[in-house]
């Protein structure tokens, strides 16, 4: 695929967004009705990134993957690689390539065909193809496969075929749209090391759509979180899930404890809230933040953050009391199912590095507690 010369550049290319996204939105038209897929994105993606969208089914990434490789012509907005506007430019005119979960290889040609295949199309001499698909073949730790045909190959093998005919006419930037989905649990952990590696190596663009939370996790420099057509949240993996911003990524991103109460007082940057009996949790306030007490408000705490014993904690964090429901025993760790003083679930994960013993056994009576910098207000209680 070529790069597109006559659109218009806007500022300088070397510090300019490999991808952005202006004010995008896309509506279908299905049964005369209008379908809203993607409400108003914008969105910029940074050059050799390793970019995710992230969301459940239906939030809209496939469509904004599409938008981006120019498969659909967004309904208002503009797309730009590089700083040149391509909302009008024709998916092979725009220098980036595709993957997809069905690798859609060549069935009746070898490995070495299937990679060399685009190169062959824009003419490229021999030798040069002979030297670029060897390197690709090596990158993805293929070499000595040549002769093969896709179906004497494993599924991750195959993938990483159609990585290296996707990559070997390097594109400025690829588009991965849930590639390992068809790939069983653990050759999909492997593959996502592997990924991770390549991408690294080449240094391309990579963005990649997944429904996957621990997916995303793995592998992305920055993950977009999609709910119904929007982002809810934009960060590095350990951004969203140290901090999920509201109760969507929250819930999606891992285990996340959803707790609530009343401001108590405001004391600076943190507030104390009234829990259950007598007891308190201590959040930080995000600057600019307005509670004021008497309001009653929802945070969240991750499920490894909890400390859990049955004498109250030293220190003045966070400190709730609960009843210990079902005790799952993991092995690497112990997880604790809690019921608080004010009728909340919660999780607690405690790692067995020391101990081989349980802290508590169901039917005790508990404190959990944690740190203040661990609760995250998410806003008003529902
Ligand atoms: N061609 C189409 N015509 C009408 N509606 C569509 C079309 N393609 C997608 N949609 C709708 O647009 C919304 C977003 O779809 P999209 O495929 O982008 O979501 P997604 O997050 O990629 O989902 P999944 O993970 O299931 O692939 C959905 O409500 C979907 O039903």
């Amino acid at each position: 695929m070529t790069e597109t010369q006559d659109a218009p550049v806007r500022g300088d290319s070397a510090t300019l967004p490999a991808i952005e996204l202006a004010g995008v939105v896309k509506e279908y038209r299905s049964h005369g009705e209008t379908v809203p897929a993607v409400r108003g994105l914008d969105l910029a993606i940074g050059e050799g990134e390793f970019f995710s969208l992230l969301g459940p089914s239906g939030c809209g990434k496939t469509t904004t993957m599409r938008m981006i490789a120019g498969f659909e012509e967004p309904t208002a907005g503009a797309v730009f690689l590089r700083g040149k506007d391509v909302t009008a430019v024709p998916a092979h005119r725009r220098d980036v390539n595709m993957v997809f979960q069905s690798y859609a290889l060549f069935p009746h040609m070898s490995v070495f065909e299937n990679v060399a295949f685009g190169l062959r199309r824009k003419g490229v001499e021999r030798s040069e193809i002979t030297r670029r698909v060897g390197e690709m073949l090596e990158i993805v730790d293929l070499t000595g496969r040549e002769k093969r045909r896709p179906r004497e190959m494993s599924g991750g093998q195959q993938q990483r075929v159609a990585l290296a005919r996707a990559l070997v006419n390097r594109p400025r930037a690829l588009l991965l749209d849930e590639p390992l989905g068809a790939l069983d649990l653990k050759l999909r952990q492997h593959m996502q090391v592997e990924l991770k590696r390549i991408q690294r190596e080449v240094g391309v663009t990579f963005v990649y759509v997944t429904h996957d939370q621990g997916e995303a996790l793995t592998m992305s420099d920055r993950i977009a979180v999609m709910n119904d057509g929007r982002i809810e949240q934009l960060g590095s993996p350990r951004e969203i899930y140290e901090r999920p911003a509201s109760r969507f990524v929250a819930g999606f991103i891992g285990t996340s404890n959803l707790l609530s109460g009343e401001i108590g007082e405001v004391d600076g940057d943190r507030a104390v809230i009234a829990y259950g009996d007598g007891e308190r949790i201590v959040v930080p306030l995000p600057e600019g933040s307005a509670v004021s007490a008497g309001e009653r408000v929802e945070l969240t705490v991750r499920p490894e953050k909890i400390e859990i014993g049955v004498e109250p904690p030293a220190g003045n964090g966070s400190a709730i009391r609960g009843t210990v429901g079902e005790v799952v025993y993991l092995g690497t760790s112990t997880n604790y199912n809690v019921v608080t003083s004010a009728g909340a679930d919660v999780v607690v994960f405690t790692q067995n590095a020391t101990s081989a013993e349980d802290v508590a056994v169901r039917g005790d009576s508990v404190w959990l507690s944690w740190h203040p910098r661990y609760s995250y207000l998410i806003g008003p209680a529902s």
